[in-house]
């Protein structure tokens, strides 16, 4: 939160104002290389290919943008989005300790300009002592200032941590609320594969989220301080020169108008696209981070440093134009300004020449006439602010918006928790999530306690996403699937996936040290001893040793290799001994005997379990079958059955 030290008013200084695109790109001669080079640039949303021509400076794009990709909304269309974003803490669980922290900020503010109006006539009083030769009069005022500051110094600063709190108990809240809609009902994992609609949900909530508390308080509380200080001056002013209130009121009321006519929606344009083209440029160094060692194996570095290039190519163009508006906004709003400075002194002078008025009511008319200018062109002066925050008050209603979409699914496959089997799929068809592709129509099979079953097919066919679909993470379709609790289901996707921690988080994933969520009624912390035995089933028992003890910490997914990594995960499996686990090529990157090791010890600790694999030796360790046989067709076989059909083949 940027926020300037509280100014005193007699210093007389002004509150501070507040799926992947093609591109061609043409490198003009003054770069090293002018040849025109093709970069495929994976975006978030994906989007389907596109040629795009982009000009060195990113110019052409930038303008492209504005049109395609940004807001068509002006900042009034946007207030009803600001206020659904905001009005969540103020009615949600929290909504007492909000309400109570933005009640103290706006009683501050009026305890601040109700200081400021004092001040001003106190102000006065000692300008006309001095201008009198009066010494009384001028240490009279004098003491009196000095008594404000002992009231004011601790006001201004309470008012600065109520503000600085406010912003952060709303940013935990706001964030914690984003968090959990994103991580329920697998919504992160759809957000992505599914909708692709939403460009950095990340940034959107660790960026976003303070920029847009932070903006809101100040800008809420500002508007509410410059309300009080234009009521309490404008009595000020009003006894001396009623005719420059209403002057005000008719100048700010057409300054406003004009001013958020012309530049207000481009301004918040070119705050969207920047918020988003720096995502973008984020999401590529990360993602160049995590695939580091295949980026290096392929020496793929040139490339990866070219699309990060233009990324950064595009951010610029972007923030290029918006420096340009910004300097024609600040043009304007200095003219505008600067043209009524002069205008309280030059109407109240000839009634000081003329005896009707003390010297001191002119500079308290000046002051007040400042104050009250301020008060009614805050929305002018502070346009900028405005538009940022009205960008991310449109990438958040956004962001809920697509949360709430995943939470209200349309027709989709039925899920069903049956006991008395294993598993079953009832007249299931199961659809790509983006409708292109039917992978399977009207299956119907069952799986009973004890059995195992192996789906094979070529590469493409489906079987992965069956899997998908039977653990609810690809919902387009029909039919029903009927499996055990979801509790007693254990997936081991294709590539293992190794969280941050220690040696035993990884052990224990997706549990947690403390088995918050264990699976089964298991009470307590798992024993060390169970661990070591359970990582010389999966033929990993000197891995505590190598790599420092069961607390170590590591970047696992670098430091193990794809084979030992997959024994991690089996050994997981093991752990929570699941009623029914399903294994998506979780073997794939090990040898032929310690496949046959881990098969057999999942044997002993698993009902059921279903496979997805190429290698014909895993026929030994399955009962039945499910065939790929053509376009949306499987078939079901004992394992006897399919080894005749292939011998005959
Ligand atoms: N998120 C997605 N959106 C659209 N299509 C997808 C998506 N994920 C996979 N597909 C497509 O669905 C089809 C089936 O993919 P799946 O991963 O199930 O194949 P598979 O049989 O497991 O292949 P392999 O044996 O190579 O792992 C493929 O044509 C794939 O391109």
């Amino acid at each position: 939160m940027k926020r300037s030290a509280p100014v005193w008013p007699m210093s007389g200084v002004e509150e501070p104002k507040a799926g992947q695109r093609r591109q061609s790109v043409e490198l003009s001669k003054k770069t090293d290389a002018s040849e025109e080079l093709e970069v495929l640039i994976p975006r978030r949303p994906s989007k389907p290919a596109s040629a795009v021509h982009l000009t060195v400076d990113g110019s052409t794009h930038a303008q492209a943008d504005i049109k395609s990709q940004a807001p068509h909304t002006s900042l009034l269309q946007v207030f009803p989005k600001w206020l659904r974003v905001t009005s969540l803490w103020f009615k949600g669980d929290e909504r007492w300790q909000a309400r109570g922290w933005a009640a103290a900020g706006v009683l501050l503010s009026l305890g601040t300009t109700l200081m400021l109006v004092v001040v001003s006539y106190v102000h006065r009083d000692m300008e006309t002592a001095m201008s009198g030769k009066d010494q009384g009069g001028f240490y009279g005022a004098i003491w009196k200032y000095a008594f404000i500051i002992l009231i004011a110094a601790p006001l201004f600063a309470a008012t600065d941590f109520v503000e600085l709190r406010l912003v952060l108990e709303w940013r935990r809240w706001l964030t914690n609320t984003l968090m959990s809609g994103y991580f329920a009902n697998r919504t992160f994992f759809k957000l992505h594969h599914q909708l692709g609609l939403l460009d950095n949900p990340d940034q959107r909530m660790c960026d976003d989220v303070p920029a847009f508390t932070d903006a809101s308080v100040t800008l809420v509380i500002g508007i509410v301080r410059k309300f009080f200080m234009m009521v309490g001056f404008s009595g000020v002013l009003w006894t001396v020169a009623p005719s420059l209130v209403f002057f005000l009121l008719v100048y700010a009321a057409i300054g406003t108008w004009l001013t958020t006519a012309v530049f207000g929606k481009r301004l918040m344009q070119l705050q969207f696209l920047q918020l988003q083209k720096e995502g973008d440029l984020r999401f590529d160094l990360v993602r160049a981070r995590e695939n580091s060692e295949s980026i290096a194996f392929y020496k793929g570095e040139k490339h990866e440093e070219r699309c990060a290039s233009l990324r950064l190519v595009l951010l610029v163009a972007v923030v290029r134009i918006k420096i340009v508006w910004a300097t024609f906004l600040a043009l304007w709003t200095n003219f505008y300004q600067h043209a009524t400075l002069l205008l309280p002194s030059l109407l109240t002078a000839p009634r000081y020449f003329a005896g009707e008025v003390e010297f001191g009511v002119i500079t308290q008319v000046s002051f007040a006439f400042g104050r009250i200018e301020s008060a009614l062109n805050y929305i002018l002066n502070h346009l900028n602010e405005l538009s940022g925050l009205a960008a991310q008050a449109e990438r958040l209603d956004a962001l809920l918006a697509a949360v709430r979409q995943i939470e209200s699914p349309g027709p989709s496959i039925l899920h069903e928790t049956g006991e008395a089997i294993s598993l079953r799929l009832e007249a299931l068809c199961v659809c790509t999530p983006d409708g292109r592709r039917q992978l399977c129509q009207d299956l119907s099979i069952e799986v009973s306690k004890g059995q195992s079953l192996l789906v094979v097919g070529h590469s493409g066919c489906g079987k992965s996403s069956l899997l998908r679909a039977i653990a609810g993470l690809w919902t387009r379709g029909t039919g029903k699937v009927v499996t055990p609790a979801a509790a007693s289901l254990f997936f081991l996707p294709q590539k293992p996936y190794m969280p941050l921690g220690s040696l035993r988080s990884q052990l224990l994933f997706p549990s947690g040290a403390d088995c918050a969520h264990w699976i089964g009624n298991r009470e307590g912390p798992v024993p060390d001893a169970e661990l070591l035995s359970l990582l010389k089933e999966v033929e990993l028992s000197e891995l505590v040793e190598r790599v420092g003890g069961l607390e170590a910490e590591a970047e696992w997914s670098h430091v193990l290799s794809l084979g030992e990594q997959q024994r991690v995960a089996f050994l997981r499996l093991l752990l929570h001994a699941p009623k029914l686990a399903f294994l998506d090529e979780a073997t794939g990157a090990l040898d032929s005997a310690t496949e046959a090791a881990l098969y057999t010890r999942l044997r002993s600790y698993c009902t059921s379990y279903i496979s997805v694999g190429h290698r014909m030796e895993l026929l030994q360790y399955h009962t039945h079958v499910l065939e790929h046989v053509g376009a949306t067709r499987w078939q079901l076989s004992t394992v006897e059955e399919f080894r005749a059909r292939q011998a005959a083949r």
